[in-house]
């Protein structure tokens, strides 16, 4: 077994410390200044102050830096191939997303080959990881055939286990005269092809979008995924208001996605669910699309448990980085940065129902991000600087990152 001694962490933020209101009525940052800890074999083996750390096989001086759990993205959608660049330009001259150019997607990534598949993936992942995320979930959703579907999660599985079944992302184009037969093939042939690859299924419930599925469509999808051995995930409330949220909740989804258009009754619904059905906000949706932020203030006074993720797609948000997203929470959600960094390490695990990453804690993965900062508040006050990288991963089948 091969001890390392990381001592001189200027700020330790574990994510496992007493209640601070960083997260409602849950454990809180747990702050440490002039840290240490020690990792033998990938694992945390010990936590305390600097002065105190026990003798090790290597040691890393991290000189005042900042060191906290590693990100947790636990909403992306990687394995795709086109561009739509174009699609961005127009909508920052006013032009509306609708989720109509997720067809342009499906039929660059149909024509792409496995081997390119697979590249393109790998890229987005350690460009992900050259950022400090170290958990990541992948979704398919641009196949939207038998085997487009199930290639798509075999890929996305080579990269973590968290690979989520989104057959029901958008009726293709091919499929547009019979909706209906395509709700058979999603919850049918092709979740069986699928469900061998995938922990989760999803789908994007939206009545605000003709290309995407009602409540009744979505409810089918998510019962027979549920039924295929699968847990659930929901793209809810994104373009307007909806019945995403409800039916997440009805259906004890693990987390709700964007969560942008919220009634009353969808927060309420969200506070009684909180132990299972997490709200994970996706602020760097609206900044591409230039709509309006989610009212994650109001989300976390009424005490609804929020997550953050980036959601990176080629249509809605084509950016990898949670440090952006952590920026965005804080300039334009009202969080505070203490309670984006939780939503993004700890909360967003507890969307994926993970309880050994998101956190820094004894026993636990040595999953780490180091800031080129001496506190978290950087992140946000130096946005767009690339402080945040892994230190060492292991979650997922990744490998170590080197030292700063
Ligand atoms: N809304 C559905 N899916 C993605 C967008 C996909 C795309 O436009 O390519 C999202 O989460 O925003
Ligand atoms: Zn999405």
């Amino acid at each position: 077994m091969t001890a390392t001694a990381v001592v001189g962490i200027g700020e330790l933020v574990t994510c496992d410390g007493e209640a601070d209101g960083a997260h409602p009525g849950g454990p809180g940052l747990g702050l440490r200044t002039d840290a240490a800890l020690v990792v033998e074999d990938g694992r945390v083996a010990w936590i305390g102050d600097s002065a105190d750390v026990p003798d090790a096989d290597h040691r890393i001086d991290l000189e005042g830096r900042a060191v906290l759990p590693g990100f947790v993205d636990s909403h992306s959608h990687l394995v795709f191939d086109g561009d739509r660049a174009a699609e961005f330009a127009a909508r920052m001259t006013g032009e509306r997303y609708d989720g109509g150019g997720i067809g342009v997607s499906v039929g660059a990534t149909r024509a792409a080959s496995e081997h390119r598949l697979r590249e393109l993936v790998g890229r987005r992942v350690a460009e992900m990881r050259a950022q400090g995320t170290t958990t990541v979930e992948i979704k398919g959703g641009y196949g939207l055939t038998v085997d487009d579907e199930a290639r798509s999660l075999r890929i996305a599985g080579e990269f973590t286990p968290e690979t989520t079944f989104l057959g029901a992302h958008v009726v293709p184009p091919e499929a547009r005269g019979d909706r209906a037969a395509y709700v058979e093939l999603v919850t049918g042939p092709m979740l069986e092809a699928c469900a061998p690859h995938a922990r989760w299924a999803d789908v994007f419930c939206e009545p605000n979008s003709p290309h995407a599925f009602t409540e009744d469509e979505s409810r089918a999808v998510l019962t027979a995924s549920r039924a295929a051995g699968l847990e659930l995930r929901v793209h809810g409330n994104q373009l307007g208001p909806g019945p995403g949220v409800r039916l997440a909740v009805e259906l004890g989804a693990a987390s709700v996605d964007h969560c942008t258009f919220l009634d009353e009754a969808d927060v309420s619904a969200l506070v009684d669910a909180a132990d299972t059905t997490i709200a994970t906000l996706l602020p760097g949706v609206e900044f591409s699309t230039r709509s309006p932020y989610p009212d994650a203030r109001g989300l976390l006074d009424a005490g609804v448990s929020v997550a953050l993720a980036t959601d990176c797609n080629p249509g809605t948000c084509y950016s990898s980085s949670m440090p952006f997203v952590i920026a965005l929470a804080v300039r334009e959600m009202g969080m505070t940065p203490g309670e984006a960094v939780w939503a993004a390490t700890r909360g967003s695990a507890k969307a994926l129902r993970r309880d050994d990453v998101g956190r820094v804690t004894v026993g636990g993965p040595a999953d780490l991000t180091v800031l080129e900062a001496p506190s978290h508040l950087h992140l946000a006050y130096r946005a767009g600087v690339p402080i945040a990288r892994a230190l060492v991963t292991r979650s997922g089948g990744w490998v170590d990152s080197p030292r700063p």
